[in-house]
């Protein structure tokens, strides 16, 4: 299905925008250990809303809520094991619902641009549930293992697989264990779904643990259960060379959503300015990141669904 979608885009198909940035700018309160999860239980229908702009911006992969929704993170919040999973499985059905709900309306109109979206559940990393800022320092501490990491993916990702989404979207890993957990767990789990993983990079050339990208994508080109890698919530301006770099050492299909530029103060919990990109550089930028191979291209935090439109102009321009 990705890759006929792809192939429908003309060769590079739009993901969504910062999601965790449009429920804020709808007012969404989210200084919270759970940060946008948080919204899955104070206003599921927020998160619907925000589907249906990304949607209507013209995205053909909506990124679900969970980024931040994980088992221990909500029973620590109080919730049972029951809620805890109804929760993640209510943030896919929240995306289908709203992508079934938007293709019905527009597949009725003639001549509309429109590709029926995918829904990519999200997976964050283990730095975003620990609320520190650690998935942009890759730093997990000696007591975490490779089991360890895998024992804290492995019931939500099932969860997730069985609630029915297109495609897992596992975001902002910061180093080589993470990702390789996360491979070896969707081969022992056997999920069939096609999955991406995005690392983040501080510094434009390395993983934020500073792990050569080579090392971190060894145990991902050996997986079919990949099917792209990339990066994602890494400022815009490191993209280009991050591609070509990557261009090097995968055969994998590209995928970059980058943030705006700001840069996340872990400690205070807040966007801090520095060199950013407007929806126009998106734009222009987005032409060269297909160009230089990218197959998958949106918008993280920071981004919005104006971002997406942007980036569909020049994309979409057929
Ligand atoms: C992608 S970061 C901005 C998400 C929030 C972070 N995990 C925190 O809770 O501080
Ligand atoms: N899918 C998440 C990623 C945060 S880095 C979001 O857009 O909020
Ligand atoms: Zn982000």
């Amino acid at each position: 299905m990705l890759e006929d979608l792809i192939k429908k885009c003309g060769g590079c198909a739009v993901v969504d925008g910062g999601f965790a940035t449009q429920l804020e700018i709808h007012g969404a309160a989210i200084n919270d250990p759970l940060w946008s999860a948080v919204s899955l239980i104070k206003d599921p229908q927020l998160i619907k809303r925000v589907h249906m702009e990304y949607l209507e911006a013209g995205a053909d992969i909506i990124v679900t809520s969970s980024y931040q929704a994980t088992i221990p993170g909500f029973l620590s919040r109080g919730l049972s094991m029951e809620e805890s999973e109804a929760l993640l499985q209510k943030s896919v059905k929240l995306a289908i619902e709203a992508r079934d709900k938007f293709w019905d309306k527009v597949s009725k109109i003639s001549g509309h641009s429109y590709n029926r979206a995918l829904v990519a559940a999200s997976v964050g990393s283990y730095g975003a549930y620990l609320a520190d800022g650690s998935e942009y320092s890759g730093n997990y501490g000696e007591n975490v293992s490779l089991d360890k990491l895998k024992d804290f993916h492995r019931r939500r990702l099932q969860v997730l697989v069985e609630a029915g989404p297109d495609l897992l979207a596992f975001e902002t890993i910061p180093n080589k264990l993470e990702a390789q957990a996360c491979v070896e767990l969707l081969e022992e789990e056997n999920v069939q779904i096609p999955a991406w993983i995005c690392f983040s990079s501080v510094d434009g050339e390395k993983a934020p643990s500073g792990e050569s990208f080579e090392e971190c994508l060894e145990p991902l080109n050996k997986s079919n259960h990949i099917y792209a890698v990339g990066i994602n919530c890494a400022p815009p301006q490191f993209i280009e060379s991050l591609i070509s770099e990557f261009s090097k050492l995968t055969k994998k299909a590209i995928v970059v959503y980058p943030n705006s530029g700001e840069v996340w103060d872990g400690k205070e919990k807040k966007w801090l300015p520095s060199q950013c990109f407007g929806d126009d550089e998106f734009e222009m930028f987005a032409t060269k990141w297909r160009d230089l191979g990218a197959k998958l291209i949106g918008g993280c935090c920071r981004t919005t669904p104006s971002t997406i439109k942007a980036i569909c102009r020049d994309l979409k321009r057929r």
